[in-house]
Protein backbone atom coordinates (compact mmCIF):
# COMPACT_ATOMS: atom_id res chain seq x y z
CA UNK A 1 0.00 0.00 0.00
CA UNK A 2 1.60 3.57 -0.93
CA UNK A 3 1.14 6.09 1.93
CA UNK A 4 2.73 9.75 2.05
CA UNK A 5 5.71 8.50 3.44
CA UNK A 6 6.55 6.76 -0.18
CA UNK A 7 6.28 9.68 -2.18
CA UNK A 8 9.54 11.51 -3.08
CA UNK A 9 9.30 15.41 -2.25
CA UNK A 10 10.99 18.57 -4.23
CA UNK A 11 14.70 18.02 -3.95
CA UNK A 12 15.05 14.73 -4.91
CA UNK A 13 16.11 14.33 -8.67
CA UNK A 14 13.82 11.62 -9.63
CA UNK A 15 11.33 14.37 -10.15
CA UNK A 16 13.36 16.01 -12.10
CA UNK A 17 14.15 13.23 -14.69
CA UNK A 18 12.43 12.44 -18.09
CA UNK A 19 10.54 9.28 -17.06
CA UNK A 20 12.02 6.20 -19.03
CA UNK A 21 9.05 4.82 -21.90
CA UNK A 22 6.98 1.73 -20.79
CA UNK A 23 7.48 -1.38 -22.66
CA UNK A 24 4.32 -4.17 -23.18
CA UNK A 25 3.31 -6.44 -21.93
CA UNK A 26 3.95 -4.76 -18.69
CA UNK A 27 5.95 -7.20 -15.64
CA UNK A 28 4.47 -8.13 -12.89
CA UNK A 29 6.38 -5.08 -11.29
CA UNK A 30 4.79 -2.18 -13.60
CA UNK A 31 1.06 -4.53 -13.38
CA UNK A 32 1.79 -4.13 -9.41
CA UNK A 33 2.85 -0.53 -9.64
CA UNK A 34 -0.03 0.57 -11.69
CA UNK A 35 -2.77 -1.34 -9.41
CA UNK A 36 -0.91 0.80 -6.36
CA UNK A 37 -0.58 3.84 -7.68
CA UNK A 38 -4.18 3.70 -8.70
CA UNK A 39 -5.56 2.25 -5.19
CA UNK A 40 -3.46 4.93 -3.53
CA UNK A 41 -6.04 7.76 -5.26
CA UNK A 42 -8.81 5.40 -4.48
CA UNK A 43 -7.80 5.36 -0.53
CA UNK A 44 -6.99 9.05 -0.77
CA UNK A 45 -10.50 9.72 -1.58
CA UNK A 46 -12.20 7.61 0.93
CA UNK A 47 -12.01 10.18 4.19
CA UNK A 48 -12.34 7.27 6.66
CA UNK A 49 -8.34 5.62 4.99
CA UNK A 50 -7.20 9.15 3.88
CA UNK A 51 -7.49 9.76 8.23
CA UNK A 52 -6.56 6.72 9.03
CA UNK A 53 -3.60 6.35 6.97
CA UNK A 54 -2.75 10.16 7.02
CA UNK A 55 -3.24 10.50 3.42
CA UNK A 56 -4.00 14.02 0.92
CA UNK A 57 -6.79 13.57 -1.31
CA UNK A 58 -5.14 13.12 -4.31
CA UNK A 59 -6.76 13.01 -8.18
CA UNK A 60 -3.46 11.94 -9.78
CA UNK A 61 0.06 10.10 -9.10
CA UNK A 62 2.98 9.66 -11.50
CA UNK A 63 5.38 6.60 -11.17
CA UNK A 64 8.18 9.33 -10.49
CA UNK A 65 6.30 10.40 -7.60
CA UNK A 66 7.02 7.03 -5.79
CA UNK A 67 10.58 6.68 -7.18
CA UNK A 68 10.28 4.95 -10.52
CA UNK A 69 11.07 6.76 -13.49
CA UNK A 70 8.63 5.03 -16.05
CA UNK A 71 6.04 6.60 -18.35
CA UNK A 72 2.86 5.95 -15.82
CA UNK A 73 0.88 7.86 -13.88
CA UNK A 74 -2.87 7.30 -12.45
CA UNK A 75 -5.43 9.79 -12.70
CA UNK A 76 -8.56 9.26 -10.51
CA UNK A 77 -10.91 12.91 -11.01
CA UNK A 78 -13.96 12.33 -8.71
CA UNK A 79 -17.73 13.02 -9.88
CA UNK A 80 -20.74 13.30 -8.00
CA UNK A 81 -21.81 9.62 -8.73
CA UNK A 82 -19.14 8.18 -11.16
CA UNK A 83 -15.55 9.20 -11.75
CA UNK A 84 -15.34 11.75 -14.13
CA UNK A 85 -11.67 10.10 -15.20
CA UNK A 86 -10.45 7.61 -14.20
CA UNK A 87 -7.64 5.49 -15.92
CA UNK A 88 -3.80 4.78 -15.74
CA UNK A 89 -1.91 6.59 -18.68
CA UNK A 90 0.64 4.58 -20.03
CA UNK A 91 3.22 6.49 -22.55
CA UNK A 92 0.86 9.67 -22.50
CA UNK A 93 1.43 12.49 -25.59
CA UNK A 94 -0.43 15.38 -25.77
CA UNK A 95 -0.82 15.26 -29.64
CA UNK A 96 -2.75 18.31 -29.97
CA UNK A 97 -4.35 20.81 -27.41
CA UNK A 98 -6.74 24.62 -27.76
CA UNK A 99 -4.52 28.06 -28.18
CA UNK A 100 -6.63 28.72 -25.21
CA UNK A 101 -5.49 28.38 -21.36
CA UNK A 102 -6.93 28.14 -18.32
CA UNK A 103 -5.84 27.72 -14.81
CA UNK A 104 -7.24 26.70 -11.16
CA UNK A 105 -8.55 29.69 -9.89
CA UNK A 106 -6.96 28.10 -6.41
CA UNK A 107 -3.66 27.74 -8.18
CA UNK A 108 -2.16 24.03 -8.17
CA UNK A 109 -0.53 22.16 -5.52
CA UNK A 110 1.22 19.02 -5.78
CA UNK A 111 1.96 15.77 -3.15
CA UNK A 112 5.50 16.18 -3.86
CA UNK A 113 5.59 19.62 -2.61
CA UNK A 114 5.02 20.49 0.81
CA UNK A 115 4.66 24.09 0.11
CA UNK A 116 1.87 26.90 -0.96
CA UNK A 117 3.35 27.89 -4.24
CA UNK A 118 0.68 30.45 -5.19
CA UNK A 119 -0.24 31.96 -8.76
CA UNK A 120 -2.19 30.54 -11.72
CA UNK A 121 -0.82 28.00 -13.22
CA UNK A 122 -1.78 28.51 -17.14
CA UNK A 123 -2.09 24.79 -19.21
CA UNK A 124 -4.26 24.35 -22.47
CA UNK A 125 -7.71 24.59 -21.22
CA UNK A 126 -8.55 21.33 -23.80
CA UNK A 127 -6.44 18.62 -24.95
CA UNK A 128 -5.87 15.76 -27.37
CA UNK A 129 -4.47 12.70 -25.57
CA UNK A 130 -2.53 9.59 -26.86
CA UNK A 131 -2.23 7.02 -24.31
CA UNK A 132 -1.76 3.62 -23.84
CA UNK A 133 -3.94 1.52 -20.92
CA UNK A 134 -2.37 -1.65 -18.72
CA UNK A 135 -3.02 -3.79 -21.88
CA UNK A 136 -1.25 -1.92 -23.59
CA UNK A 137 -4.36 -0.83 -26.21
CA UNK A 138 -3.80 2.49 -27.51
CA UNK A 139 -6.52 5.37 -26.74
CA UNK A 140 -7.09 8.88 -27.89
CA UNK A 141 -9.21 10.91 -25.82
CA UNK A 142 -9.89 14.73 -25.50
CA UNK A 143 -10.39 15.96 -22.32
CA UNK A 144 -11.27 19.92 -21.26
CA UNK A 145 -11.45 22.00 -17.94
CA UNK A 146 -10.47 20.00 -15.13
CA UNK A 147 -9.46 16.76 -16.27
CA UNK A 148 -7.13 17.99 -18.61
CA UNK A 149 -5.75 20.00 -16.00
CA UNK A 150 -5.03 17.20 -14.03
CA UNK A 151 -3.48 14.82 -16.85
CA UNK A 152 -1.57 17.56 -17.73
CA UNK A 153 0.45 17.95 -14.45
CA UNK A 154 0.64 14.12 -14.16
CA UNK A 155 2.27 14.50 -17.84
CA UNK A 156 4.45 16.82 -16.54
CA UNK A 157 5.51 14.94 -14.10
CA UNK A 158 6.08 12.45 -16.52
CA UNK A 159 8.90 14.95 -18.18
CA UNK A 160 10.17 16.02 -14.95
CA UNK A 161 7.92 19.46 -14.89
CA UNK A 162 6.65 20.91 -11.72
CA UNK A 163 3.60 23.10 -11.17
CA UNK A 164 5.04 26.11 -10.23
CA UNK A 165 7.76 25.98 -13.26
CA UNK A 166 4.69 27.53 -15.13
CA UNK A 167 3.64 30.42 -12.78
CA UNK A 168 4.78 33.70 -13.93
CA UNK A 169 7.17 34.94 -11.35
CA UNK A 170 7.01 38.61 -12.37
CA UNK A 171 3.21 38.57 -11.54
CA UNK A 172 1.81 34.94 -10.27
CA UNK A 173 -1.40 35.88 -10.98
CA UNK A 174 -1.47 37.36 -14.59
CA UNK A 175 -4.38 36.18 -16.57
CA UNK A 176 -4.56 36.72 -20.57
CA UNK A 177 -8.30 38.08 -20.96
CA UNK A 178 -8.49 35.35 -22.98
CA UNK A 179 -7.77 32.68 -19.74
CA UNK A 180 -10.59 30.57 -18.65
CA UNK A 181 -9.97 30.79 -14.97
CA UNK A 182 -11.73 27.62 -13.37
CA UNK A 183 -13.25 28.03 -9.85
C1 LIG B 1 -1.76 18.18 -4.26
C2 LIG B 1 -3.20 17.83 -3.87
C3 LIG B 1 -3.82 18.99 -3.14
C4 LIG B 1 -3.19 16.60 -2.97
C5 LIG B 1 -4.02 17.58 -5.14
N1 LIG B 1 -5.30 17.15 -4.71
C6 LIG B 1 -6.40 17.73 -5.10
O1 LIG B 1 -6.47 18.58 -5.94
N2 LIG B 1 -7.45 17.22 -4.40
C7 LIG B 1 -8.65 16.84 -4.81
C8 LIG B 1 -9.36 17.56 -5.75
C9 LIG B 1 -10.58 17.05 -6.11
F1 LIG B 1 -11.29 17.67 -7.03
C10 LIG B 1 -11.07 15.89 -5.56
C11 LIG B 1 -10.31 15.21 -4.63
F2 LIG B 1 -10.76 14.09 -4.10
C12 LIG B 1 -9.11 15.66 -4.25
C13 LIG B 1 -3.47 16.47 -6.03
O2 LIG B 1 -3.76 15.31 -5.76
N3 LIG B 1 -2.71 16.79 -7.10
C14 LIG B 1 -2.16 15.68 -7.85
C15 LIG B 1 -0.66 15.63 -7.79
O3 LIG B 1 0.00 16.26 -7.00
N4 LIG B 1 -0.16 14.86 -8.73
O4 LIG B 1 1.17 14.76 -8.88
C16 LIG B 1 -2.42 18.14 -7.57
C17 LIG B 1 -3.55 18.67 -8.45
C18 LIG B 1 -3.22 20.10 -8.89
C19 LIG B 1 -3.85 20.28 -10.23
C20 LIG B 1 -4.08 18.93 -10.80
C21 LIG B 1 -3.72 17.90 -9.78
ZN1 LIG C 1 2.05 16.62 -8.65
Amino acid sequence: MILMKDIIREGNPTLRKIAEPVTFPLSDEDRQLAADMMAFLENSQDPELAEKYHLRAGVGLAAPQVDVSKQMSAVLVPGPDEPIFKDVIINPKIISHSVQNAALAEGEGCLSVDREVPGFVPRPDRITLRYQDLDGESHKIRLKNYPAIVCQHEIDHLNGILFFDHINKQDPFAAPDDMIIIE
